[in-house]
């Protein structure tokens, strides 16, 4: 089993439905991303997926949250804008991107709000 992991951050606003506290009042953060993916078999010239096209995928996906009121994007109209639910988001579009690329899936996602807070979304 190989697993890759790259990063990437954006910047947005969000606030959270029903937070009992400042978070429910608009306001924002430079999210850190972590994506990580894995696969058994490397291609022809030794590798599982050039981290190239990982970038790529992560950038276009974290393109849709950028600069955004992440409240207002309709997936996140019923569901809160948490870390949680960000990680969930990000980890959905991924994987729906890396479907040409055969053999490789996505296994975390993770979400720092700041250095020592940070929310991850994986499947087994
Ligand atoms: N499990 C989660 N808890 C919280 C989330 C979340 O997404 N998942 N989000 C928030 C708010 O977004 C808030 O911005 C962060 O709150 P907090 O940790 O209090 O941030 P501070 O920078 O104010 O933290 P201090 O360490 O107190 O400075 C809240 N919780
Ligand atoms: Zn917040």
């Amino acid at each position: 089993m190989y697993r890759l992991k790259v990063q990437d951050h954006f910047s947005s606003a969000h606030y959270l439905r029903n937070y009992q506290g400042a978070c429910e009042n608009l306001h924002g953060h430079n999210w850190k991303v972590e994506l990580v993916v894995e696969g058994e078999k490397l291609n022809e010239i030794d590798i599982l997926l050039d981290f190239k096209d990982i970038k790529k995928i992560l950038k276009e996906v974290l393109s849709e949250l950028d600069h955004r009121l992440i409240n207002e994007l309709p997936y996140f109209q019923e569901k809160n804008p948490s870390s949680e639910n960000i990680a969930r988001y990000i980890f959905d579009r991924v994987k729906d991107k890396l479907k040409v690329f055969e053999g490789v899936r996505v296994k975390e996602v993770t979400v720092f709000e700041t250095e020592k807070a940070s929310a991850t979304y994986l499947e087994e």
